[in-house]
């Protein structure tokens, strides 16, 4: 390869404050060290994520920063002692890395990895403590450990999934994170059973793959709860039955909800981020057993709060990260499935755009219309 070894220098979208444009910029991006691996991103999604750490209220966001963790591209080179990747590869980036050799990744109850969640949550590489992007010399903070805004980054091989390379990766790129995350709420962490009620609080990507899963796991009721009645039309199609406006009524939106399902559902989740509803999320759910799954990402300083004797009766809060999913060993998983036509991807890409038009792709994450915004890099 041409480029092995030696630096490359390519555009990426660089997000120098908080609120402020991404520059699209000539970005110098460093060979892959030990354990790493250079990726060609060829497409990227936006998730709300990304927003929310653009907007100043992530205790983890660092500036300037390249943005960006659902996409899709080829490996380019990898550094020492790679062995499960080779330049060639399509890969999907994983924000949520999976080891398998830390205390997490053994323990068999979570998909969470501690190998190097403490450099990715200071956005740097793992080896040295250092960023492998600058611009005329200034290193620039990676984001997530994947930082996809970017025509090559440089991820840690345990965060990256080597996939089927006949599937598209302008599609399969989604399946670096709202998908997964809503199909693994219901499947991998609240385990919904057949014949639940189900409420979904915000109809976005995550809550549409959380209905999509409610619906395959035979969910009989899947209520969408969004405070935009044009939500509800495109959300049948992804499996809500019916659909409730907090704006149409006068009682908190839980009592509402426990009048329609005599007593409360018996599975919520809450794919907002609002730390009010996430209340009401878990309050919504039936005494005894209702489980309620926080999906959402809260800002900075915000906390939930409840009667404890909410759960003294019974109720269950949880939260989920990805969905639950081990990342590499899953990620390949679910791109079988979307090419068996077992689940959906191609529904939720309302928008295309190209990475010089990321800052057009932000404004459309935030109108109504937009689901994913699918940038070719
Ligand atoms: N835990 C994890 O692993 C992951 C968490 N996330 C988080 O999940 C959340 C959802 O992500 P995503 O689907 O991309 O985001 P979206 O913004 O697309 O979805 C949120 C939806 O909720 C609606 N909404 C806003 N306020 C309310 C309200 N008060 N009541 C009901 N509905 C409301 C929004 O409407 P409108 O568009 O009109 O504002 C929108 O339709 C985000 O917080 C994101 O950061 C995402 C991926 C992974
Ligand atoms: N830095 C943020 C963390 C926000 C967060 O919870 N991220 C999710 C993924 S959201 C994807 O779109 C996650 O996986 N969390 C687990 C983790 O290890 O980060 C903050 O501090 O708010
Ligand atoms: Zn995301
Ligand atoms: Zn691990």
């Amino acid at each position: 390869m041409a480029t092995q070894g030696k630096v490359i220098t390519c555009k990426a979208a660089v997000a120098y404050e908080p609120n402020k444009p991404l520059v699209i910029e000539d970005v110098e991006v460093a060979p892959p060290q030990a354990g790493e691996v250079r990726v060609q991103i060829l497409f990227t999604a936006l998730c709300h994520t990304d927003a929310y750490t653009w907007s100043g209220k992530d205790p983890e966001g660092l500036f300037p920063c390249i943005l960006g963790h659902e996409a899709a591209g080829i490996v380019e080179s990898v550094g020492e002692g790679v062995t499960e990747v080779q330049p060639g590869d399509h890969v999907i980036p994983c924000y949520q890395a999976e080891c398998k050799e830390c205390k997490f990744c053994k323990s068999g109850k979570t998909n969470l990895c501690g190998k190097i969640r403490g450099a990715t949550g200071v956005g740097v590489m793992m080896n040295d403590k250092k960023s492998r992007f600058s611009v005329r010399g200034t290193p620039i903070y990676h984001f997530m450990g994947t930082s996809t805004f970017s025509q090559y980054t440089v991820v840690h091989d345990v965060s990256v999934a080597k996939i089927d390379p006949k599937a598209p990766l302008e599609k399969v790129c989604l399946l670096g994170c709202g998908v997964p995350t809503g199909l693994g709420a219901v499947w991998n962490t609240a385990k919904v059973e057949a014949g639940s009620n189900v409420a979904i609080f915000g109809l976005g990507t995550v809550g549409l793959a959380v209905a999509e899963g409610a619906k395959a796991a035979g969910a009989s009721r899947i209520i969408g709860i969004d405070i935009d009645n044009r939500k509800f039309d495109r959300a049948k199609d992804f499996g809500v039955t019916e659909f409730v406006n907090p704006k149409d009524h006068e009682k908190p939106i839980q009592q509402v909800l426990v009048d329609m399902t005599d007593g409360g559902v018996d599975y919520s989740f809450e794919c907002i981020g609002n730390v009010s509803i996430m209340r009401a999320a878990l309050e919504c759910c039936h005494k005894g057993w209702g489980t309620s799954v926080i999906v959402g990402v809260a800002a900075s300083g915000q906390e939930i709060a409840t009667r404890p004797f909410q759960l003294v009766t019974g109720r269950v809060w949880k939260g989920t990260a990805f969905g639950g999913f081990k990342s590499r060993s899953q990620v390949p998983q679910l791109v079988d499935k979307y090419m068996n036509k077992e689940i959906k991807i191609d529904e939720y890409i309302t928008h295309n755009l190209t990475l010089e038009e990321i800052n057009k792709a932000f404004d459309l994450l935030h109108g109504g219309d937009c689901l994913r915004c699918v940038l070719e890099v």
